[in-house]
């Protein structure tokens, strides 16, 4: 809580101590009383604050009962196999030096894989740690991979994200994906993310692929590509 005394405009000691004085909106300052004078956080008086249940915004997504169990193809990477890029163009499936994320994405069993990725500096977001949306990027991939072990072609309908705790740039990340359940054209998948090797998951995701013919999805898209 913000003292009344503190609240609008105060100098503090922190705007000459970087980091903090470019951290103008930082949890830090705020614990210290040196908000700004239009600090978005600040409630307008008289308004009355919705009474948000934080825990219920993370992920109730179910697989539906009447979903199937995925099929692996006979002819899929077998466990431990590197799965080929979808397509050489693809953000996710380009090297960091190419301006891609640097996945490796090997598959597992069933419908089961694993993505490892070291999160480059570029990615970062937050001081330190990954951008969501980058790691929101991970997943999205790393969960469309596993069609591939269905050797199905999806695009992603639906994707949602629960971020744990920060993921730090420079570490290795584990990524855990497979496809849960099938149904018609629609594939529903889970994945979780684990930070050098530890055993409880920074982050989790789930997602909803559609399968589509890829020559008529693309095929009036395709010329916006530079990578042809
Ligand atoms: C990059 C791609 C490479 C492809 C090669 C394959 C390689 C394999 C590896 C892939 C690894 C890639 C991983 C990254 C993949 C991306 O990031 S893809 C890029 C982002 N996604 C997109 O651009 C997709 C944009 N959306 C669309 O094009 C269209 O909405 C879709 C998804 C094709 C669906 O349209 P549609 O074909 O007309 O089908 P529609 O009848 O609307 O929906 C089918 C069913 O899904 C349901 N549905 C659709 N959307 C939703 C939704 N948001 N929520 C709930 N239900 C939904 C419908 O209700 C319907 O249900 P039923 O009636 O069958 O029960």
């Amino acid at each position: 809580m913000v003292s009344r005394r503190f609240a609008v405009g105060r100098r503090c000691s922190m705007d000459t101590f970087p980091p903090f004085s470019r951290l103008r909106w930082s949890p830090v300052r705020r614990r210290r009383g040196c908000v700004p004078a239009h600090d978005p956080l600040r409630r307008p008086a008289g308004r009355v604050e919705p009474q948000l249940d934080y825990l219920a915004m993370t992920s109730n997504w179910t697989v539906p009962g009447e979903a199937v169990s995925p099929v692996r193809h006979p002819e899929a990477p077998a466990p431990g196999e590197s799965i080929p890029a979808h397509w050489h163009g693809c953000f996710g499936c380009r090297g960091t030096g190419d301006g891609g994320l640097g996945l490796d994405v090997r598959a597992g069993e069933g419908a089961e894989v694993t993505g490892e990725i070291v999160v480059d500096p570029a990615f970062e977001g937050g001081p330190g740690v990954i951008h969501g949306g980058v790691l929101s990027s991970v997943f999205d991939e790393v969960m469309g991979f596993s069609a591939k072990l269905l050797a199905l072609e999806v695009v992603t309908a639906h994707l949602e994200v629960d971020f744990r705790s920060p993921v730090p740039v420079r570490s290795a990340l584990t990524v855990r994906a497979r496809v849960d359940g099938v149904l018609g054209r629609k594939l529903y998948a889970s994945a979780e993310v684990y930070v050098n090797g530890a055993a409880a998951p920074a982050g989790s995701a789930r997602a909803l692929f559609i399968t589509i013919d890829q020559a008529v999805h693309f095929r009036d898209l395709v010329g916006n590509s530079t990578r042809i």
